[in-house]
C-alpha cells in the first residue's frame, strides 16, 4: 500500500522540476523499464490529483485483482483540472460504485450544501455526469443565513453566534460542544487574520489554524481549503460574498473553459466548507451576497 498527498503548497523538491513533472518522469521510467513496486494501492481524494500523478499510480502498481482502489468525489475537487481515469490508463468501466449516504451532516445542512452544487456541471473520474443527490439519516436545525451591513456588523454577529455555541460551564450532560469543535471558515489567510483579531476585540478568543494540527481549547478559524477532510459540530462560513466565494477569478478570464472550471472549483469549495458541519451551520456575508448562494 502506498500513500501520496498532493497539496497546492507542494514545492519543487529541487529547482528543476515540480511534483507533477517528477510524477510524469517516474511514470515514464516505470513504463519503459516494466517495473512496478506495489501489488495494491489505495488512493483517497483522487479528484484532486493531476493526470501525471494518476498515471504514476497506475504505473507503480502491478496489474491484477484489486490493484488500485480509488476514492473520489468530483463535488469536492478544489484543486486542479478535470481528469478522466481512462485517459491516464486506468480502466474502471463497470467497476465504479457511487456512495450516496452522508453520515456526517444533517439532512438540513446537506440540502443547503447540495443547493450550491445544483448550478454546476460536474463529471466524475469516469467521465460520466455526476448527479447531486445525497441523503442523510440525521436531522437538525435549518442552516442560519446572516446578512450583515458591514464587516464590523458581521464580526459582531459572528461573536454573538460563537458565544451562543460555546459550552456553558454548567453543561454537564456531555452534549455541549468542545470549543475546538466550533469552526469559522474563511476564504483566505488575510480574512482569517481579520476574523481572529476582530473576534478578540469582541471578547471571543479563537485559534488561527494554518498548516499545523489544531490544538484543543478554543474555537478554530481556518481557510475553507484547510478545513477539507475535517469536521466540526458547529460551523460558521464567514464572508461569503461576491468576489470572495466565488473569487474574482481575474486570472481565468482569458479562456471561457478555464473560467468555467475555476467557477466549478469555487462551487466545490463552498460545498466542502458547508459539509464540514455535523450539526449546526451558519453562513454570513456583507456587501454583495455570493452568486453561489
Ligand atoms: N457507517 C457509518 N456509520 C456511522 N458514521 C459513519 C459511518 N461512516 C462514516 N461515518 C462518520 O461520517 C463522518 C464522515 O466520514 P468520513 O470522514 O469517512 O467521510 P468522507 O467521505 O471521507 O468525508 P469527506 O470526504 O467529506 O471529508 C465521520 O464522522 C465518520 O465517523
Amino acid at each position: 500500500m502506498a500513500g501520496h498527498r498532493a497539496l497546492p503548497g507542494d514545492r519543487p523538491a529541487n529547482d528543476s522540476t515540480d511534483w507533477a513533472e517528477k510524477a510524469a518522469i517516474a511514470a515514464a521510467w516505470l513504463e519503459l523499464n516494466k517495473r512496478t513496486f506495489f501489488d495494491h494501492v489505495v488512493v483517497d481524494e483522487a479528484q484532486d490529483l493531476n493526470p501525471s500523478q494518476l498515471r504514476f499510480l497506475r504505473a507503480v502498481v502491478a496489474p491484477g485483482d484489486n490493484d488500485l482502489f480509488i476514492c473520489e468525489d468530483s463535488h469536492q475537487r478544489i484543486y486542479g483540472q478535470k481528469v478522466v481515469l481512462s485517459h491516464v490508463g486506468i480502466k474502471v468501466t463497470g467497476r465504479a460504485r457511487s456512495l450516496r449516504l452522508n453520515y456526517r451532516t444533517t439532512a438540513e445542512n446537506l440540502d443547503w450544501a447540495m443547493h450550491i452544487l445544483a448550478g454546476g456541471d460536474f463529471t466524475d473520474l469516469t467521465g460520466e455526469a455526476e448527479d447531486h443527490t445525497y441523503h442523510s439519516a440525521r436531522s437538525g436545525p435549518q442552516p442560519k443565513v446572516v446578512e450583515c451591513s458591514s464587516m464590523s456588523d458581521e464580526l459582531d454577529k459572528a461573536a454573538e453566534l460563537i458565544k451562543s455555541w460555546m459550552p456553558d460551564d454548567s453543561d454537564d450532560d456531555g452534549r455541549a460542544p468542545k470549543p475546538e469543535a466550533i469552526a469559522v471558515l474563511v476564504r483566505d489567510q488575510y480574512r482569517r487574520q481579520t476574523v481572529v483579531s476582530g473576534l478578540a476585540d469582541r471578547g471571543v478568543q479563537v485559534r488561527s489554524v494554518d498548516r499545523e494540527n489544531a490544538k484543543p481549547g478554543m474555537p478554530l478559524v481556518m481557510t475553507m481549503h484547510r478545513a477539507k477532510g475535517l469536521e466540526f459540530t458547529h460551523v460558521l462560513l464567514f464572508g461569503v460574498h461576491e468576489g470572495s466565494v466565488p473569487n474574482a477569478l481575474k486570472d481565468y478570464k482569458s479562456s471561457e473553459e478555464d473560467f468555467k472550471d475555476a467557477m466549478l472549483r469555487e462551487r466545490s469549495l463552498l460545498y466542502v466548507a458547508a459539509t464540514r458541519a455535523r450539526d449546526v451551520l451558519a453562513v454570513s456575508w456583507h456587501g454583495e451576497k455570493s452568486s453561489l448562494l
